[in-house]
């Protein structure tokens, strides 16, 4: 990101510059941003087609969550048993997803996913409390994963739109997630990004911010 950033101020900086000069007075016309954008896109830090894989306990929300995410809307799904993916774009990342499924059987094939993953979106049903600790094991499996030892981890916090859900101190107490990453942009010193979010993807809620917060370590 830093690389990212540090391309986007000379980039910015030049074609200010040469607007200035008026060397670009027909690149004027579509706008500088475009122009930019075209750069980055050419030189590969744009828009970068990341590899994410949602993954999670069955009934958690993934597919529901994919659905929102590619079209808007709502809808409901049955259980997912073969992986899918979708190439979907939010903000200024383009990524395929891949929703793998979370029953016990579609959990065995998660592993033939890792290799080149760029992020893993790990989703739990906040209101099935009976179901953190077998959730807690599928997550530090994952967090153990020498192949995943630099991804970094969106965990999301899904349903809090029910009744009776906790908060989210309880919720990160329950899944051992109390030392986090941060929610802003953080100099990570070699350590993997990993930050919790609840959110409802009913109400569409929540999750965005912790895309926003993952875009940062793509
Ligand atoms: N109340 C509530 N229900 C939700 C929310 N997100 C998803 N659901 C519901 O949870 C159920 C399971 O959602 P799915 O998206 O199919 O779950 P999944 O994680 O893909 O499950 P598998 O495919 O079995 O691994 C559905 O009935 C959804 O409507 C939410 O934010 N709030
Ligand atoms: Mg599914």
């Amino acid at each position: 990101m830093f690389l990212f950033d540090w391309f986007w101020n000379v980039l910015s900086f030049l074609v200010i510059m040469m607007e200035k000069m008026s060397f670009v007075t027909t690149f004027s016309l579509i706008g500088h941003s475009k122009i930019l954008n075209l750069l980055l896109t050419t030189i590969g830090l744009y828009n970068k087609n990341a590899k994410i894989l949602f993954l999670g306990l069955d009934n958690a929300g993934k597919t529901t969550l994919l659905g929102v995410l590619k079209d808007g809307r709502l809808s409901s799904y049955l259980p997912t048993f073969h992986p899918t993916s979708e190439e979907l774009a939010m903000g200024n990342i383009r990524f395929k997803a891949f929703d793998l499924g979370g029953h016990e059987s579609a959990r065995r094939l998660w592993k033939d996913y890792y290799p080149s993953v760029d992020a893993i979106v790990y989703l739990i049903d906040s209101s099935a409390q009976d179901r953190f600790v077998e959730s807690k094991k599928e997550l530090d499996s994952l967090l153990s994963s020498d192949e995943l030892a630099n991804v970094p981890f969106l965990i999301l916090g899904n349903k809090v739109d029910i009744g009776g859900t906790p908060s989210e101190e309880k919720f990160r107490a329950a899944l051992g997630l109390t030392q986090t990453t941060g929610k802003g942009k953080t100099t990570l010193n070699g350590v993997r990004p990993i930050e919790v979010f609840m959110c409802s993807v009913v109400k569409r809620y929540g999750y965005a911010e912790g895309f926003r917060w993952l875009a940062n370590y793509l």
